[in-house]
């Protein structure tokens, strides 16, 4: 294929805008898959997000189309996820492309993330095709979409757009052709030493890792020996292809190619996404800009269930490689013995995690508390000690203070909406910095404590507001607060995992709402056990679970005494072993936790 019969897109739009929709269509119209093929969204198959509906993990899928020029065309798709949590995966899509299609769905008009998302392709210097989306619906306003689009960018003012549905087809030979007339081809040189962009990984258990590539310069051909040049790894290439969906073996990949390269490396440690590729035989001396890491807003932790810790190792490493926004360490328990310290990039991250370990590995986890990280300044000490377990929070009367993480948090409403949004931030400790219009959006500027965006915020922003307002954060620096950790004793003895790091003013409401959760989620024993929540020392709730059966010395008075002294000898045994025994916690306990506003 020439280079100039190349074009490399992706579709940005927000949430349920039709994007997997349309780019099944396009995967069918330009024949890569039949339509008795397309069941029921081809693209979004992974379980999680077949559960979930949304697209979690980016893929890209070579297309060949006819034209009317009469000519073919490799297109190049690369499919972004939706979410908030995942506009890290946006970005590296994005930067693997070279044109986007801005999916604007006629029923609801621009939503946040169409906003958000179209200011990530222009920060990638992307040529956007806006497209306005269901207009087949009868809930469809079609001007009043053409307007709000128009007002986004002074490049869409006296545009005619395109107007389809996804869903019928209607309008998608058009979109085809405006790829091929608006984005431009790759321009980069064949001849060139090696430069490739790897923009994600994926791992195979029979093939090793799998990088996803954009070729800038040069070429790749089976056998190449290659160099990752961070980490300055040598593979080799095994096998090289493109995803038509499915994996497509070929023998070259050329400068403007999207493809694979199976590198047969089977540790995830050597490579990293927005790496540069180069050839070992005649390397590139600079290589490509590649990305920021993604750094974790929150931490938790994950503890086999099972004991099966080499299981749940192996799992980790892999998802970590698969989703580089997903970071972890080991971490001890005593409580739970060894564990995973996992950084996300939100409470929805976390839990998409949490689902992938149990639908690709079989793996259950216990799950303890969220938290962010904290700058700690002990008495007497120049540096503060970073805490991103609040097993490690030291003891209160070592503290001198605490910082806390802050972020900007960009709130995009609609107008009548506005009080509740409002009311909602308050609530979560925010200061008002800015507000903006923008086509018929409020756009409310807030800065807040990371922890409290982090962890609920978001699932109670989507639900006063119906799901129309979304958010969109940037780490701002670390302020003093007023911290405390709470830990909680069961039977007399603290539960390390359990502990969970709060704002002072937090901490009464919190722990007694914790204790009540604890009531029930605590499994009975035979005698009653006392559950504690403790701050600085001092318990400051409590609650008494009670046993599981009568308890012979206040009941049962018409047994004989001789079964009283017996039954009262076994609880006397069971409370003499459970004071040795380590406490078998099930995770509803720790889900009393996970549940709490924090
Ligand atoms: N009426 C109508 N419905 C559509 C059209 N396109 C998509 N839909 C429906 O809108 C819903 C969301 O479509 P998806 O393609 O899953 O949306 P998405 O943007 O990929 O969603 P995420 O992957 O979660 O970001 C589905 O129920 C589709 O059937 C269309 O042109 N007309």
């Amino acid at each position: 294929m020439k280079q100039a019969n190349i074009r490399n897109f992706s579709i940005i739009a927000h949430i349920d805008h039709g994007k997997s929709t349309l780019a099944d269509r396009i995967m069918e119209q330009t024949h890569t898959v039949s339509e008795r093929d397309t069941k029921a969204q081809l693209l979004d198959d992974m379980a999680v997000e077949q559960a979930h509906g949304i697209t979690v993990k980016s893929r890209t899928v070579r297309n060949h189309y006819e034209a009317d020029d009469g000519q073919t065309y490799e297109y190049n798709f690369i499919d972004t996820p939706g979410h908030v949590d995942f506009s890290y995966e946006v970005s590296k899509s994005l930067a693997a492309s070279d044109g986007a299609i801005l999916l604007v769905d006629a029923t609801q008009g621009v939503q946040a993330q169409t906003v958000a998302n179209l200011r990530l392709a222009q920060q990638n210097h992307l040529v956007i095709i806006p497209v306005i989306n269901k207009v087949d619906s009868d809930a469809a306003d079609v001007p009043r979409t053409e307007a709000q689009i128009q007002k986004l960018d002074p490049a869409f003012e006296n545009l005619e757009m395109l107007k389809i549905s996804a869903k019928t087809g209607m309008g998608v030979h058009e979109v085809l052709e405006a790829i091929r007339t608006t984005i431009p081809a790759p321009t980069g040189d064949k001849t060139a030493p090696l430069k490739a962009l790897v923009f994600d990984y994926m791992y195979d258990a029979f093939k090793g890792i799998i990088a996803y590539v954009r070729l800038i310069d040069g070429s790749i051909k089976a056998d190449d020996a290659l160099l990752l040049m961070a980490e300055q790894t040598k593979v080799s290439a095994n096998s090289l292809g493109y995803f038509a969906p499915n994996m497509t073996p070929i023998g070259e990949l050329n400068a403007g190619d999207v493809g694979y390269v199976i590198t047969g490396l089977k540790d995830p440690q050597l490579v990293r996404v927005g790496d540069t590729m180069t050839a070992v035989a005649n390397p590139t001396t600079e290589p490509l800009a590649g990305y920021e890491p993604a750094k974790s807003m929150v931490f938790a932790g994950f503890y086999p269930k099972d004991n099966n810790y080499n299981e749940l190792k192996l799992a980790i490493e892999k998802l970590s490689l698969n989703d580089s926004s997903f970071h972890y360490s080991l971490e001890n328990s005593e409580a739970l013995g060894a564990g995973f310290r996992c950084g996300f990039l939100g409470m929805l991250h976390l839990q998409i995690i949490r689902e992938r370990l149990q639908d690709e590995y079989g793996l259950e986890v216990l799950t303890t508390a969220p938290n962010v990280t904290y700058h700690v300044h002990l008495n007497g000490q120049t540096e503060p000690m970073i805490v991103n377990n609040p097993i490690n929070f030291p003891e209160f009367s070592k503290i001198e203070y605490v910082e806390e993480p802050f972020v900007k948090a960009e709130i995009t409403t609609p107008n009548e909406l506005l009080s509740d949004v409002m009311k909602l931030a308050e609530k979560h400790k925010s200061t008002l910095l800015d507000m903006d219009n923008q086509a018929d959006l409020i756009v409310l500027t807030y800065k807040m404590p990371t922890s409290e965006v982090a962890y609920e915020f978001f699932n109670q922003l989507k639900s006063v507001s119906h799901g129309y307002a979304t958010l969109d954060t940037t780490a701002l620096d670390y302020e003093v607060a007023d911290l405390v950790k709470v830990e909680v004793d069961i039977n007399y003895a603290t539960v390390d995992a359990l502990s969970f790091v709060v704002h002072r003013q937090d901490a009464d409401k919190l722990t007694q709402e914790l204790v009540k959760k604890l009531k029930v989620a605590v499994p009975r024993r035979l005698y009653p056990t006392p559950v504690q929540a403790v701050v600085e020392g001092k318990a400051v709730a409590r609650v008494d679970i009670p046993p599981l059966r009568k308890n012979a010395a206040v009941s049962g008075g018409k047994k004989s005494i001789s079964k009283k002294q017996a039954l009262l000898r076994r609880q006397g045994v069971n409370k003499r072993q459970s004071a040795k025994n380590s406490i078998d916690l099930p995770q509803a306990v720790f889900n009393a936790v996970l549940e709490l506003d924090l």
